[in-house]
């Protein structure tokens, strides 16, 4: 079953906001704050509420841009709908949380050997402001964190909205 995910970069000062990430998919590696979306909530909201959950900082400003949809398959189904958000404004503090722990990285330092195989072919586009649509194929079974990435197909300048 496919579910509708968020992911969101917060940039500041050439510095990205990540977590490492200390439960569920992705356990010990770094990414950006986010997760499922909820019944009844947009993705932007998502994207907001994840955010705040995760770090405790509020993103909700006209800012908050969408940077991309990925979309994971494992074993060749589809299994996340993530969709990629970036923003350069932000209010209140980054804290951690039970499911995460917030760590500011130089725009030039992103730990892509600590996080999902993927990152280092859209994260830095995305980084840099660009927008982009991509799908990563992972093989293996379950859970799609214990895969193989094998193969993956991206486009780059995508409009969205
Ligand atoms: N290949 C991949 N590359 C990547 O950068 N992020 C990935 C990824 N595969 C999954 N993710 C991200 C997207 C999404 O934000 C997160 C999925 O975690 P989920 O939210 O589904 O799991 P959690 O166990 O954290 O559940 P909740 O926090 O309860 O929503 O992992």
């Amino acid at each position: 079953m496919m579910y509708e995910g968020t992911l969101c970069f917060v940039v500041s000062d050439d510095e990205v906001l990540l977590i490492e990430k200390r439960r569920g998919l992705g356990e010990g590696w770094y990414n950006g704050p986010g997760g499922k979306r909820e019944a009844g909530e947009t993705i932007r909201e998502c994207a907001i509420r994840e955010v705040r959950e995760e770090v405790g900082i509020d993103v909700d400003t006209p800012a908050l841009s969408k940077a991309g949809e990925l979309t994971f398959r494992l074993d060749g189904d589809p299994q996340i709908h993530c969709h990629v958000f970036r923003t350069d404004r932000f209010d209140g503090e980054p804290r951690p949380s039970e499911e995460a722990r917030p760590e500011w990285f130089p725009l030039d330092e992103v730990p892509y050997d600590q996080m999902w195989d993927d990152d280092h072919l859209w994260l830095p586009g995305v980084l840099q402001g660009r927008t982009v649509e991509g799908r990563f194929d992972f093989e293996g079974g379950e859970p799609l964190d214990d895969a193989d990435f094998v193969d993956h197909d991206l486009e780059w300048e995508i409009a969205f909205e």
